[in-house]
């Protein structure tokens, strides 16, 4: 039965049809005590979703439609190993890569919890061979800069929480230096090495697949730009000394020349997406050391624990999910602004960009039909505080209902004797509330605003929420990351689609390939639509 054919369906379609009259401003006015009502909290962790456009009897109607969904027993089945990932026949266990030691998951026979931690336990022994110096280049001098060659789910997890996590840094870690290396352009590479010693610089290339071009293109010219520094070491030397993979396929890693001993491996059963609890980690643990990271799996754990135990009444990701479902479906809303206060979240829209349009992006549901109900919006963002300045003048005043996502630490800089930096702590959450609040009332926060010219008004009822940490940690950041991935998760099964997989990113790789010849020095007439084969035409006159 099509997603949006159920009974708490059409109870949700009356519903938003009375509610949507409705303001914010008045849902306010008619409940005092809404933050009471609509706050959620789990361990130091705060969801306010009392800016989001809803009543007791909304969640009430949300939450029957996800226990009419069978919601609690796919949680079951994601746990539990089941193949989530129908059109791959696959599971979908990133949930696995944060559980502790002592548990037993047994998948084929295997108690899968086992193989994570050893994994973890090599993964380890890098990090501290790094950190200690002992990893030497091939001139023997140690390494101190490290360059994770990746793209994707390769690439934007690690990326963001070693900039997330960045004044959590193992103190091992403090003459270390890390970069991200992901474009297909080769420009930030050619940025990069130009200023990097490459007797000390360790490249990890990260791959689930080992076969995504932009890595390997990225990879060849790391490795002969290795080779041009160093006529002396044989290739053999070179990788050994300055390279690691880390993939879930080894045999392709062998391929290109990097032994097992330099390899570190995850399942493919990890999506890309979810893959920073595993070996693609390594730049965070680099950064954090072991014990850091293991903070950071600790708190993704608890909040797993959290989603698959709490009633739904109080469960954070499915409350998150259950009002993103309420703005998209019933509200008819599809654009959503993740607006991070802090700069150390600088990367998360980036993340969650992919996290949720690479996964919900879809419009053909698991039985194979057309869906005729909308699935994932567009997403986007930028540090609140930049975007005030940017496109918040569209959220103010323009003509797009847009949901808000204000994602803020309560506490920062409290332990530095640092006053101005402490009141810039101070300006950054006034501005982050001030936001929401106008967001979401309009200027009915302001005396007289109505008689004001219209260009000076704001109409506010856009739907906002507030998460609220305590304070940034590995472990706190560790529970905001996952709260995502199981919002994720709940809303594909509302949509009933498969959110672990992306066929819709490999025609263009395909293209792209026979493109390559087109322009390549053996190029022939090239033979496709007028526009692509004009601009072929163009390149290759300026390239003469
Ligand atoms: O890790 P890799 O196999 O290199 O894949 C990197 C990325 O490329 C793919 O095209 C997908 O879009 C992503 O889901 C993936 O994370």
């Amino acid at each position: 039965m099509p997603a949006n054919e159920s009974v708490a369906w059409n109870d949700l379609q009356s519903h938003a049809y009375y509610m949507s009259q409705s303001h914010i401003s008045t849902l306010f006015r008619e409940e005092t005590d809404r933050f009471s009502l609509y706050t959620f909290e789990q361990n130091k962790f705060l969801l306010d979703l009392s800016k989001q456009r809803i009543t007791e009897e909304t969640l009430a109607l949300l939450i029957k439609l996800a226990e009419e969904k069978g919601l609690q027993q796919w949680i079951q089945k994601l746990f539990d190993g089941d193949h989530v990932n129908d059109s791959e026949d696959r599971p979908a266990l990133h949930t696995a890569l944060r559980t502790p030691a002592d548990r037993i998951l047994s998948i084929n026979d295997k108690n899968i919890i086992d193989e994570v931690h050893s994994n973890l336990s090599r993964m380890e022994e890098i990090v501290e061979r790094i950190h200690s110096g002992q990893w030497r280049g091939f001139t023997g001098h140690s390494i101190d800069t490290v360059v994770n060659i990746g793209v994707g789910g390769s690439d934007l997890g690690p990326f963001m929480a070693c900039k997330a996590l960045a004044e959590n840094q193992a103190d091992t870690a403090k003459s270390l230096k890390i970069h991200f290396v992901s474009s297909m352009d080769g420009s930030q590479l050619a940025e990069l090495l130009s200023e990097l010693n490459p007797a000390r610089t360790l490249f990890v290339i990260s791959s689930k697949s080992f076969t995504t071009i932009d890595t390997l293109a990225n990879a060849q010219t790391a490795k002969e730009w290795l080779k041009k520094s160093s006529y002396a070491a044989s290739e053999e030397t070179l990788i050994s000394r300055h390279f690691i993979g880390v993939s879930a396929n080894p045999d392709k890693v062998c391929e290109w020349g990097i032994p097992k001993s330099n390899q570190l491996e995850f399942w493919d059963w990890t999506g890309g997406r979810y893959s920073m609890w595993s070996t693609i980690g390594l730049p965070i643990a680099l950064k954090l050391g072991m014990s850091g990271f293991r903070e950071f799996l600790n708190g993704a754990h608890e909040m797993d624990e959290h989603f698959r135990n709490a009633a739904f009444s109080e469960n954070l990701p499915v409350l998150l999910a259950m009002a993103g479902i309420w703005n998209i479906n019933f509200l008819n809303i599809n654009a959503h602004a993740i607006l991070p206060y802090d700069g150390r979240l600088s990367h998360i829209p980036a993340y969650l960009e992919q996290l949720e349009m690479e996964s919900n992006g879809k419009s053909v549901d698991r039985q194979g039909n057309n869906v005729d109900y909308k699935t994932c919006p567009i997403l986007w963002g930028e540090v609140g505080t930049n975007a005030q300045h940017a496109f918040y003048q569209l959220l103010h005043q323009g003509t797009e209902a847009v949901m808000c996502d204000f994602i803020v630490a309560a506490r920062r800089y409290h332990d530095t004797n640092n006053p101005e930096l402490q009141h810039q702590h101070q300006l950054n959450l006034a501005n982050c509330l001030a936001q929401s609040r106008i967001l979401a009332l309009g200027d009915s926060v302001l005396e007289g605003a109505e008689s004001a010219p219209a260009f000076k008004r704001y109409k506010g009822n856009q739907p906002c929420t507030t998460i609220m940490l305590d304070e940034l940690n590995p472990f706190s950041f560790g529970q905001l990351i996952a709260l995502y991935e199981h919002k994720v998760f709940v809303q594909s099964v509302i949509w009933d689609i498969n959110p672990f997989d992306q066929w819709g990113v490999e025609l263009g790789k395909k293209v792209a390939t026979s493109l390559l010849d087109a322009l390549g020095t053996e190029r022939k007439q090239p033979d496709f639509d007028s526009s692509t084969n004009g601009l072929i035409n163009r390149i290759t006159e300026r390239g003469e």
